[in-house]
């Protein structure tokens, strides 16, 4: 019987951080799947059963077949030893089958969650954190809890029933031998626990250096145009490389770390069967025990060898899987930021009248972009923001959609603060084309009906027409079924941004915000947009945002936004009358076209 002491130092071989992290797990998809774990158990329980049973009928083979030379105990064993064997054998499967399918339920409900808790996080948790290391954590955090329990329940149930059946057969045949078994298995587990944080330590940075890997290829496939054009392949390959080379050292550290219980336990195996041999052996030769339970005795104890070796090995190999575990609840812990409150009203767009109020804000605390901002674009007209650059008008884009909090002020849709209304009905009022008109890798039909799922073919086609995109989409092969390629890459600037306004027309929302709308595309195109555009912001609160003045010259109303604020406003005549910052940067862009022409 273990003493406190003994039960104690067991203990202290699993860390807290483990112990939580098993516990929850255990407690949480554990208890979701207990049905099948516990079926799992039972076959587990009958292999290691049949294992056991083999190990004692070697003991009546040599004693009653060699020693006592009985024929027909060679029908009556050979049958239980086949029978066993196929007994085992359907356990085995059953078991396999059985793990394997709560092992991918398991994995697919977690990636279910962390997907759900993922696009529950804001805009700024996807700008601050790298696409590939969001990947690398969504899946290892999936596959980390199927590994665990899967590992945890097969070393519990497989190997462990199958060392205690084994022993309870060793206890039979000779008490003493098993004692042997009881004394080495203890020696073992204690060596391994030294290796532990080693293998913890190095697995932390091999998933460090891989999620390098992953961010720097990514970036550098996606700016594969930047990177050839300033022939930058053997600066990039020489970093990227390097971090290959560190993963090659920290997966080999691993690898030494991780095999280093392996010379341990062959040691103390050998170490028990001589011990074994030596005893039971000189029992035969000289204690008057028969050749049978030496067998016997010898079956089970090699038959313990390999279980008893996982289970060994068992907080090694938990390691790499937990630091998994870990990342899923990394990530399932992370307060879901955009719920809106129960009982939060919808937005009612009357109009569509927009309203800032003197807004604070800064991605960072400490550098403010809007400073005090306040204007209105008033409902069904079009107002236009310009200003330098990096003045802050994309900011003010994205804060009508909520993809921030503001710090103070207020902003209004038809007299309904946006911050007290659901994040759902804001955005499903607001069509809005970006700068970076984003396609996602699918068909052209695909892209445009993200504008409006469900909607018509007609309504797709009439979308397309009026965003001046039909005609080019119809001189693909496909049609409507060309595929776009990654962010839209097989089309033109100006395609793109005619699908983007497709999808805008689609969407048909009270409210419209074109940032830079039209930034892609030549002047004829431009001619013909600005038209499109101008049927699709009738009735409809406009607030673009242009670089060239000339596409905002019509505007209703034109806010010049200079270091986050509006210092000016009015319309195109009333602001160049004015003489004021509109007016120099007109004088500006003016000077600018009159040296193209007569250059
Ligand atoms: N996601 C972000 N995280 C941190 N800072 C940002 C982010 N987006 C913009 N900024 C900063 O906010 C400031 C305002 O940027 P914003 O894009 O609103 O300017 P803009 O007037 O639209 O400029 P442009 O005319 O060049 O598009 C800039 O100083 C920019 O560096």
């Amino acid at each position: 019987m273990s003493s406190p002491k003994s039960a104690n130092a067991f203990r202290n071989m699993i860390s807290p951080e483990t112990r939580d992290t098993v516990k929850r797990l255990f407690m949480t998809d554990g208890r979701r799947h207990w049905r099948g774990y516990a079926l799992s158990f039972v076959f587990m329980g009958i292999m290691a059963a049949t294992t056991s049973g083999l190990a004692y009928l070697m003991g009546d083979v040599i004693n009653r077949i060699f020693v006592q030379q009985n024929s027909s105990a060679i029908w009556i064993l050979s049958a239980a030893v086949v029978t066993m064997s196929v007994v085992k054998g359907f356990a085995a499967y059953g078991q396999a089958v059985v793990l394997s399918r709560v092992g991918n339920r398991i994995v697919a409900d977690n990636q279910k969650r962390v997907l759900d808790r993922l696009l529950s996080q804001d805009v700024a948790f996807f700008s601050g954190n790298h696409t590939a290391e969001i990947m690398l954590r969504f899946n290892a955090g999936a596959q980390g809890a199927r590994n665990v329990l899967n590992l945890i329940i097969t070393s519990l149930g497989r190997d462990l029933l199958s060392v205690v059946g084994l022993t309870v057969v060793m206890i039979i045949q000779d008490p003493f031998t098993a004692l042997i078994g009881l004394i080495v298995m203890p020696i073992a587990v204690g060596g391994v626990r030294a290796l532990i944080r080693k293998v913890q330590k190095i697995f932390a940075r091999e998933f460090h250096s891989a999620v390098l890997i992953m961010t720097e290829s990514i970036d550098a496939f996606q700016g594969i145009r930047t990177i050839k054009s300033f022939t930058m392949e053997d600066q990039l390959t020489q970093k990227i490389y390097g971090r290959i080379d560190s993963l090659e050292k920290a997966s080999n550290r691993m690898v030494r770390a991780q095999s280093q219980s392996g010379p341990l336990m062959e040691a103390l195996g050998g170490v028990a069967i001589g011990l074994v041999i030596m005893y039971a052996g000189w029992g035969v030769l000289h204690g008057g025990r028969t050749p049978g339970e030496f067998f016997s005795v010898i079956t089970a104890l090699l038959l313990s060898y390999e279980p008893a070796k996982r289970l060994a090995r068992l907080n090694i190999d938990l390691t790499t899987h937990l630091l998994g575990a870990r990342m899923l609840f990394d990530v399932l812990d992370k307060p879901a930021v955009e719920v809106d409150p129960a009982g939060t009203p919808e937005l009612e767009v009357k109009g569509g009248k927009i309203e800032f109020d003197d807004v604070f804000f800064g991605y960072r605390e400490t550098e403010p972009v809007l400073r005090g901002l306040s204007f209105v674009a008033e409902a069904g007209k079009t107002t236009a923001l310009v200003g330098p650059s990096g003045g802050g008008k994309s900011t003010v884009m994205a804060l009508i959609e909520r993809f921030y909090e503001i710090g103070s002020g207020t902003i209004a849709i038809d007299g309904q603060k946006i911050d007290q209304v659901t994040r759902r009905s804001l955005r499903s009022s607001i069509g809005y084309v970006s700068q970076d008109a984003f396609l996602f890798a699918g068909t052209i039909r695909e892209n445009i009906l993200a504008g409006r799922a469900g909607a018509s073919e007609e309504e797709i086609i009439a979308a397309a027409k009026a965003a001046h995109a039909h005609d080019f989409i119809m001189g693909f092969q496909g049609g409507y079924d060309s595929r776009v390629g990654e962010h839209g890459a097989q089309l033109s600037g100006g395609q793109r941004q005619r699908i983007a306004i497709a999808r805008a027309f689609l969407k048909d929302a009270p409210i419209l915000l074109l940032d830079e709308a039209t930034a892609a595309l030549d002047s004829e195109s431009e001619a013909e947009i600005q038209k499109a555009l101008q049927s699709l912001q009738m009735n409809r609160t406009t607030l673009v945002i242009a670089h060239r003045l000339q596409t905002v010259i019509n505007a209703d109303r034109i806010c010049v936004v200079e270091r986050g604020r509006v210092v000016e406003s009015g319309r195109h005549d009333e602001l160049v009358a004015k003489r004021g910052r509109y007016f120099s940067f007109h004088q500006l862009q003016f000077a600018g076209q009159q040296e193209r022409l007569s250059a």
